[in-house]
C-alpha cells in the first residue's frame, strides 16, 4: 500500500478501527478535465457516494485549506461565548444562525444529537450580507473567497459527473444550480462537545451526542475536518446480504471529503448513491471539542425531484421535510409515517 493510502496511513494509529475504503480524487486533475480522474470520481459516486478530494497540488485547493483554517480559528472564538449570547442568533430549525445541541434526535431512539452548529447562506453572503451573524459580516472578504473556492470545486465535480453520465445539455446537474435563484446552499461549522462521560454510563442507557444516521439533503457536501468521528454505513445497497457494519471515514490531512446527498440521487435517477452516515463520539476524542466545517450545495428551491416513492418535490420542499424529521425521534416518526425522510427513502431509519 502507499504512503498515501488512507488505510495504510491510519491503521497504524487506529488498529481496532473498521474503515471505508474510499477511492481519492485529485482536484487538479479534475480541474484540468482529465477523463481518466472523472471516470474514477464517477464510480466512487455510483459506488459508496463518498470519496476524498486530495486539495494538495493545485493552488485553489492549497486557497481552500488556508483559509479554513482562518475560518475555524474565527468560529471557535465565537463558540466559546456564553450560550445566552448565541441563542440571540438562534432563528428556528433549519434557519440561518446558531442552533444549540439537543435540537435534533441522537444516535439512537430517545437520545439527543451533541452538536451546536452555525449556518451561513451563500445567498445571505452574496446578496444579503446585513443577515450574516457580526464577526463574518466583519471578515467577509475572507468568507466570500473561501466560500466561491468551495463553490467551485462542488461545481467541478458537479460539471464532472454530468459529462460522465453523457447528459444532454438540458439536463446536466449544474442547470439546477443557478446561482440567480434561491437556495438552501450554505456553509457550516458543527462543534460537538467532548464526550467525557462516556464510557463512565453505570447504567449503560444510551446517551446524547453525535449526530443521527441520515443522508444529506442536497447535491454535493464538501466536508472539511482533522478529527475522528464520522462514519459510512456499509454496504450501500440496502438489499445487500453482506454483513451490516458502520466503517470510520478517516480524516486525511489536506483532503475534504465529499458525499452526494439525497437531490443528486434523484436527479441522476438514482443512479449517483446518497450514503447515509453518522457521527459518533470516539474515545480517543473525548479531552477535546470536534469541529466540522461543512459545505452544502443544494439545488435552487425551485427545482422539482422524484423523491422517496416517486412522487415530485420541490428542493425547497424536500429540505423542510428533511429537518422536520431530524427533529423527531425515531420512534415518533415511525408512528407519522415519515420514517423514510431521514435517510432519503433508502431504507433505514
Ligand atoms: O460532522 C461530520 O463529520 C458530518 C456532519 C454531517 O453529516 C452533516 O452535517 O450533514
Ligand atoms: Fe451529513
Amino acid at each position: 500500500m502507499s504512503n498515501s493510502d488512507p488505510h495504510s496511513r491510519n491503521q497504524v494509529h487506529y488498529p481496532k478501527r473498521e474503515l471505508a475504503e474510499l477511492a481519492i480524487i485529485n482536484y487538479k486533475s479534475i480541474r484540468e478535465g482529465d477523463p481518466v480522474t472523472s471516470q474514477k470520481l464517477l464510480e466512487a459516486s455510483i459506488s459508496r457516494g463518498f470519496f476524498y478530494l486530495d486539495l494538495t497540488d493545485d493552488s485553489h485547493g492549497r486557497q481552500i485549506l488556508q483559509d479554513w483554517q482562518t475560518v475555524l480559528e474565527l468560529t471557535k472564538k465565537w463558540y466559546d461565548q456564553p450560550i445566552s449570547s448565541k441563542m440571540k442568533h438562534y432563528n428556528g430549525l433549519g434557519k440561518m444562525g446558531y442552533k444549540p445541541a439537543k435540537e435534533h434526535a441522537g444516535l439512537s431512539s430517545g437520545t439527543r444529537d451533541g452538536y451546536e452548529n452555525i449556518r451561513t447562506l451563500r445567498d445571505d453572503l452574496f446578496h444579503n450580507p446585513s443577515a450574516l451573524l457580526p464577526y463574518l459580516r466583519d471578515n467577509i472578504a475572507l468568507y466570500t473567497r473561501f466560500i466561491s473556492e468551495l463553490n467551485t470545486a462542488a461545481m467541478k465535480i458537479l460539471s464532472a459527473l454530468s459529462t460522465d453520465l453523457n447528459l444532454p445539455p438540458d439536463q446536466r446537474f449544474e442547470l439546477a444550480h443557478d446561482t440567480s435563484k434561491p437556495s438552501k446552499t450554505s456553509f457550516e461549522v458543527l462543534r460537538y462537545s467532548k464526550q467525557q462521560n462516556l464510557n463512565l454510563n453505570p447504567t449503560d442507557q444510551p446517551v446524547d451526542g453525535g449526530h443521527r444516521q441520515h443522508t444529506d439533503i442536497g447535491t454535493i457536501t464538501l466536508i472539511l475536518c482533522s478529527q475522528w468521528g464520522l462514519q459510512a454505513f456499509s454496504p450501500v445497497c440496502p438489499t445487500s446480504t453482506s454483513p451490516q457494519s458502520w466503517q470510520f471515514v478517516a480524516p486525511l490531512p489536506s483532503h475534504a471529503i465529499i458525499n452526494i446527498g439525497d437531490t443528486l440521487r434523484y436527479l441522476s435517477s438514482h443512479k449517483l448513491n446518497s450514503p447515509i452516515h453518522r457521527v459518533v463520539p470516539t474515545e480517543e476524542l473525548q479531552d477535546e471539542d470536534k469541529f466540522t466545517s461543512v459545505y452544502f450545495l443544494r439545488a435552487s428551491d425551485d427545482t422539482v425531484v422524484r423523491g422517496v416513492g416517486g412522487e415530485e418535490v420541490r428542493a425547497e420542499e424536500w429540505f423542510g421535510r428533511k429537518y422536520r424529521a431530524y427533529e423527531r425521534d425515531v420512534g415518533v416518526l415511525e408512528g407519522e409515517g415519515l420514517s423514510e425522510v431521514p435517510t432519503g427513502g433508502l431504507g433505514r431509519n
